[in-house]
Order: C-alpha cells, then sequence, then structure tokens
C-alpha cells in the first residue's frame, strides 16, 4: 500500500472538491484529491460521440451564477449564447402545437391568468427564503410536509396551470415527480436561482455556454494542482479517531483515507461527492447518529438528456428558436444546443422522472424511436433522423446514480437540512447538492468548495 501525507485529502475530482483543493493549495497547504473514476470532472463530462461534442452533464450557465463566471475568467474560458432567435414550441393536452414568443406558454386565457399568479405568489414566497437556510423560514416546517404537488391544489384548480407551473421545479430541475418533494425544497430550487420568474424564463437560465465545453472547467482546476489528482481511486475507508460525547474531536490525529492501493494521512478530509455516495464511505470509527440519519433522507433525481445531431440546425430556418415546451410530452423541454460555430445542428431534450423510468423499461431502439417521436412533434419528422443520437443516462453511474443532484425528501429539509453541511472532527463535505444559492449548479459546487476550504483554514 503507497502512503502520501498532506494537509488535506479530497474525496472527488468534481468542481467542488477541486474549487476547495485549489484555494487550499493557493493559502500553501498541500493537497491530494483522490478520484473513483478515470476522469476528472464528475457530473461535468464534455465527449465524442460519433465525431459530435456533446456536453453529457453540466453545461449552461446563468448570469446570477457569479461564482462560476469568476472561476470561467480565471480560467480564461469563453462563452457563448445559446441560440433563441424565432418562435418557441408549446405543445397542448391534444397535441396541438402552438408557436409563441417570451416566456408565457400559449394557453387558454383563464390558464394564463392562473400561470401568472402562481408565478407571483412563488415569486413573493421565494423572496422570503434565504437560500442557505431554508429551514429557518417560519413557516417552514409547514411548507416541509407538503408535497409540491399538493401545495399547487391549494392555489388553482387549472389542471394545465399546476402541471406547468410543477414543470419548471419538478421535470425540468429536481427532476422527480412534483408529489415526491416538498413545496419547501420547491422553493429552495428557486431562491437558489434568485427567484421562481428566473426558472421560467429559460433565456436567463439556460442562457450561455462554454467554448469548448463546460469540462474543461474541472480539467483546467485539476492542471493547476499538478500531480495531485489520482484517479481511479475510490475511498473505500476513511479512519479518524471519532468524536468525544460533547461532540469535540476525541484527538488532532487527522484522517487517513483508504483506497484499494493507497493510504493517504491527512489533517483533514473533504467529503466533496454527491451526498448520496456519502455513506458508500466505511468510516472508523462510523459518524454520528445524526449523519448516518440525514444522509438516508436525500436521493438523486433522475433525468435523460438526449442529444440529436443533425447536418444543419433545420429547425432555424422554420422560423424556429428551438425552444419547446409540453407537460404532455415524454421530452418536456428541448432546445437548440448547436456547439459554437458548429455548422451542424443539434438539439436537446429531457426526460424526466417517471417517464425516465417508463422508456428504461423499452429495448434501446424502442425508447430512441419514442424520444424522437416526441422530438419530431415539436420540430417536424426530420427530427427523426438524427446523424447522431445519444442519451445520457446519469442512473447507470456507479459515482454518480442519477441527475442532476440530491434533494431530500418530504420533511427531511427543515429536519435536516441545517446538518448537511455541518463538519464532523476533521471530516468536511462539498458539493453542488449542499449548495444555497447555486444549489444543484456548478455554481453551488464551486461556492461551497470555496466555503470549505475557508472553513478549513479558519480553524
Ligand atoms: C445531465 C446533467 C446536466 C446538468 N446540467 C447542468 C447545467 O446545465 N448547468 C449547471 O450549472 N449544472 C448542471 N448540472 C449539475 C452539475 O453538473 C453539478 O451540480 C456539478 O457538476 C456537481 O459538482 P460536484 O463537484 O458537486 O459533484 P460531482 O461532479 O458529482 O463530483 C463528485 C466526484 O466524486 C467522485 N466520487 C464519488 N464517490 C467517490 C469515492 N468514494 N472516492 C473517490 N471519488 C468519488 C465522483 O466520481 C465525482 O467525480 C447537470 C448535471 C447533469 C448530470
Amino acid at each position: 500500500m503507497e502512503r502520501i501525507d498532506c494537509d488535506v485529502v479530497i474525496v472527488g475530482a468534481g468542481a467542488s472538491g477541486l474549487t476547495a483543493a485549489n484555494k487550499l493549495k493557493d493559502a500553501g497547504k498541500s493537497v491530494v484529491v483522490l478520484e473513483a473514476r478515470d476522469r476528472i470532472g464528475g457530473r461535468l463530462w464534455t465527449d465524442d460521440i460519433d465525431g459530435a461534442m456533446l456536453e453529457i452533464g453540466g453545461q449552461w450557465v446563468s448570469p446570477d451564477q457569479d461564482a462560476l463566471i469568476e472561476t470561467l475568467d480565471e480560467l480564461g474560458l469563453e462563452t457563448y449564447e445559446r441560440y433563441r432567435e424565432g418562435e418557441n414550441v408549446y405543445i397542448a393536452e391534444d397535441g396541438e402545437r402552438r408557436l409563441f414568443e417570451g416566456d408565457i406558454f400559449p394557453v387558454p386565457a383563464k390558464t394564463e391568468g392562473e400561470i401568472v399568479g402562481l408565478i407571483e405568489k412563488l415569486d413573493q414566497l421565494v423572496a422570503e427564503i434565504d437560500p442557505d437556510a431554508p429551514w429557518a423560514h417560519p413557516r417552514a416546517k409547514e411548507l416541509d410536509e407538503v408535497s409540491f404537488a399538493e401545495w399547487l391544489g391549494t392555489q388553482t384548480d387549472d389542471e394545465e396551470a399546476k402541471l406547468n407551473i410543477g414543470m419548471f421545479i419538478a421535470g425540468a430541475m429536481l427532476t422527480k415527480p412534483a408529489h415526491a418533494f416538498s413545496a419547501l425544497q420547491a422553493l429552495l430550487m428557486a431562491a437558489s436561482a434568485g427567484s421562481f420568474s428566473h426558472l421560467v424564463d429559460a433565456d436567463f437560465i439556460l442562457d450561455k455556454r462554454v467554448v469548448g465545453g463546460l469540462q474543461q472547467v474541472p480539467l483546467l482546476l485539476a492542471e493547476r494542482l499538478g500531480g495531485a489528482v489520482r484517479l481511479g481511486q475510490a475511498v473505500r475507508t476513511i479512519r479518524w479517531a471519532g468524536l468525544t460525547e460533547d461532540g469535540a474531536p476525541a484527538s488532532d490525529s487527522g484522517v487517513v483515507a483508504v483506497t484499494d492501493s493507497l493510504e493517504v494521512h491527512a489533517r483533514r478530509v473533504i467529503v466533496a461527492v454527491p451526498p448520496v455516495l456519502i455513506s458508500r464511505i466505511s468510516y472508523e470509527p462510523p459518524l454520528p447518529r445524526r449523519q448516518h440519519q440525514l444522509h438516508q433522507h436525500l436521493s438523486m433525481g433522475f433525468v435523460i438528456k438526449v442529444h440529436a445531431v443533425y447536418e444543419t440546425p433545420f429547425w432555424r430556418a422554420d422560423g424556429l428558436s428551438g425552444t419547446a415546451f409540453s407537460p404532455y410530452e415524454l421530452c418536456h423541454e428541448a432546445y437548440d444546443n448547436t456547439n459554437h460555430e458548429d455548422p451542424r445542428g443539434t438539439l436537446v431534450g429531457f426526460v424526466s422522472d417517471e417517464e425516465a423510468d417508463g422508456v428504461f423499461t423499452l429495448s434501446a431502439e424502442e425508447r430512441k424511436e419514442r424520444i424522437l417521436e416526441s422530438l419530431s412533434h415539436y420540430y417536424g419528422e426530420q427530427a427523426k433522423h438524427p446523424v447522431v443520437y445519444y442519451e445520457s443516462d446519469w442512473g447507470s453511474e456507479e459515482w454518480t446514480r442519477g441527475a442532476y443532484a440530491a434533494s431530500f425528501d418530504m420533511g427531511g429539509l427543515a429536519r435536516y437540512g441545517s446538518d448537511l453541511r455541518a463538519p464532523v472532527g476533521p471530516i468536511h463535505f462539498s458539493c453542488s447538492d449542499m449548495a444555497g444559492k447555486g444549489y444543484q449548479h456548478v455554481d453551488g459546487a464551486i461556492r461551497v468548495g470555496r466555503e470549505v476550504a475557508a472553513e478549513i483554514l479558519a480553524g
């Protein structure tokens, strides 16, 4: 077994762990980053699939994400705007295809009124929520005990309004059905992006992409660490001294992170993995009861990101922006995802939660057919014939287990949220799925990485 000694060992070479590692290194600390996969980046993964550059994981940057934007500037990365000229498509319950401009879907006037009213109501509630402490809201417990679907039902009986508003958080963000998470969890999701209106505004939330791909962020962050990142090193065990009865570290002997071939001895460890994977590591002695409990109340959402590349962005010639929504379609949202200066056109569509479960019961061929059929409802027959087709399936990725990120079950956020990021002796936690601002996004991963590094430097 090879032994390495350093100040801080970081488990996970995603954006969060690598940000923390860079901040610590810049402050003069020695760091080692242990990564289970044979690549850097975690949920950021830009790859060549059949000759097309695809963003298999995260890709969009919105204007409020200042931690990510600062990092892009520091790394010298350029951004470009998502194509958005022309009309958007909405498909109604009866299958009618309607074109529209702006954010509000072309629905009957009564439904439109309900949608506008719900957005206003949600914006007001979201303004009361501190994304770093949603559990501190005076009605946190009450809002965490009602599902978002039920809460919507208390506001309106207009089914189409409920489905559309639900979609912005359920299918499009937490990627769980609206009955599976609380109203408080929905408010956190919106508060983390600044307002509910921001989530409704595709031009805001899906504003820019990075030339050459967003995986360059973790790749360049890793490069700055020299040889400190070790790939193919799944951390199996973390040894530490435990806590005394009053919660203080039992000794200052530090930690040992153990993989199949390495032992890294350090003063502190940052476990920078999705929270659902924290308990995949054995802790000797075990983590306290509170962590044992809280880690069982988080789960990953599930979405298939579908990439379809065509010889040309044919929809543009039809006057379409590529932006398309329908709560009644298998692909509930889809966009023009053409790469910077690429003559070929790319569409990206999303199949979420129970719809994703459903299509994974089909053969790969049938699934592709169903998904392309859905895209063709938005863009016409040509959508059925891509030259490259790919489904990002993060549910099958052992070191992620879902997409986009983790959220609490009903009641879990108010009950456990405040302890999610609390360090346990020399063990610290960092991940986008623990962020307030930028929650579930790269921006949040960077923010938490910075904060955990500062916490260690201050201690
Ligand atoms: C399909 C998809 C689309 C997305 N779209 C966007 C988007 O457009 N914009 C946006 O901002 N965000 C998006 N996201 C979310 C964003 O990618 C993540 O929030 C962010 O990358 C998470 O970074 P992280 O470092 O917190 O975690 P991760 O990237 O998950 O990194 C954790 C790392 O830990 C490693 N690991 C796990 N267990 C161990 C272990 N025991 N030992 C060693 N290593 C371990 C993993 O392999 C991984 O590399 C998307 C995510 C997905 C999946």
